[in-house]
């Protein structure tokens, strides 16, 4: 029978597809992925990123000997450094603190997940993205061999997943009633097809310290930076400005950074490489660049009750 009051089908919209995030059975990996296929690994061991996938291709290179089970820094991804660069100076509170401090040998805590996703349709599966957050804070750590076990801090971590793009930042506390001084980067190791076919764009012109030659000031060249041997650089340059890692002298990723002021490039190239016994494949520096955002090459001062706040953008070209 016909029925003309029929009620009309309600309108059903088209399931918008959202981030997938999960732990891993032992606890120590987040992955997390986008409906459109890209994809973030962190480990909490150091809170290290040690994938991430975008446009079909891995962009961050990770030693095939790296140590992933937490006894010792994780060679590639993206190893983070606090509270001090490199070996700690004589008499300053990082003192006895292990090169490029705790934060990258230390088991972070996850926080959660937060995501958003932008409507899709049939032919579109939207904009999703995911952010992932991660704390350490001084009740946390064992054992500090410094002057910093006196000091305390909350630092909260967050990677967050775009389609096109990869963000770090960090909102590192002073929790204490005293002041402290910190460094902090992101030691970020991107994975590259050929090294002798890279070139870094936005450094040109500007003075570095050469530390393949005890620290020596030297003024740079007017071209991008290209690679054939050790390099070790530490840069000073207005966070404003972006950096361009191009291979082939097409453009693939683009560095931004907000509050880091310096910038290392590094590649240990093949004797430094074999000797480093979590380095490989032995010829694993051919396909790799560290670009490292960071504060590093003054001290930054936090006074008790502060926050600093800093971070990086990695945008695939
Ligand atoms: O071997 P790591 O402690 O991880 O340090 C690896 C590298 O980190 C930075 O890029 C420094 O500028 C280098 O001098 C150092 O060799």
């Amino acid at each position: 029978m016909d029925r003309p009051k029929k009620p009309s089908a309600i309108p059903v919209s088209p399931t918008i597809p959202t981030p997938n995030v999960s732990i891993s059975q032992d606890n120590a990996r987040v992955t997390a992925s986008l409906p459109t296929g890209e994809s973030v690994e962190v480990l909490l061991y150091g809170a290290t990123v040690i994938s991430w996938k975008c446009k079909g291709k891995e962009n961050l290179f990770l030693s095939s000997k790296a140590h992933l089970d937490g006894s010792k820094a994780v060679r590639g991804g993206i190893p983070l450094v606090f509270p001090v660069f490199g070996p700690p100076p004589a008499n300053h509170a990082t003192t006895g603190l292990p090169q490029h401090g705790f934060a990258r040998i230390s088991k972070w805590e996850y926080l959660g997940k937060s995501s958003s996703e932008s409507s899709a349709t049939p032919s579109n599966t939207g904009d999703a993205s995911v952010k992932l957050d991660f704390g350490l804070s001084n009740t946390m750590l064992e054992n500090i061999p410094s002057e910093w076990k006196k000091y305390q801090f909350g630092i909260t971590y967050s990677v967050t997943l775009n389609k096109e793009d990869l963000e770090t930042s960090l909102a590192i506390r002073n929790t204490g009633t005293t002041d402290w001084e910190f460094h902090t980067l992101f030691h970020t190791y991107l994975a590259v097809d050929n090294i002798s076919q890279v070139s870094i764009k936005g450094l040109e012109s500007s003075s570095y310290k050469d530390k393949t030659q005890g620290g020596k000031e030297v003024q740079g060249t007017s071209g991008p930076i290209t690679i054939a041997g050790e390099v070790d650089r530490n840069y000073s340059l207005d966070p404003s400005k972006t950096i361009v890692v191009a291979e082939k002298n097409k453009p693939r990723y683009e560095i931004s950074r907000d509050m880091l002021g310096d910038v290392v490039v590094w590649n240990p190239w093949e004797s430094k490489a074999k000797s480093m016994a979590d380095f490989g494949p032995e010829d694993g520096y051919k396909n790799m660049v560290c670009v490292e955002a960071g504060s590093v090459l003054a001290w930054n001062t936090l006074e008790a009750g502060d926050t600093w706040e800093g971070g990086q953008r990695i945008q695939v070209l």
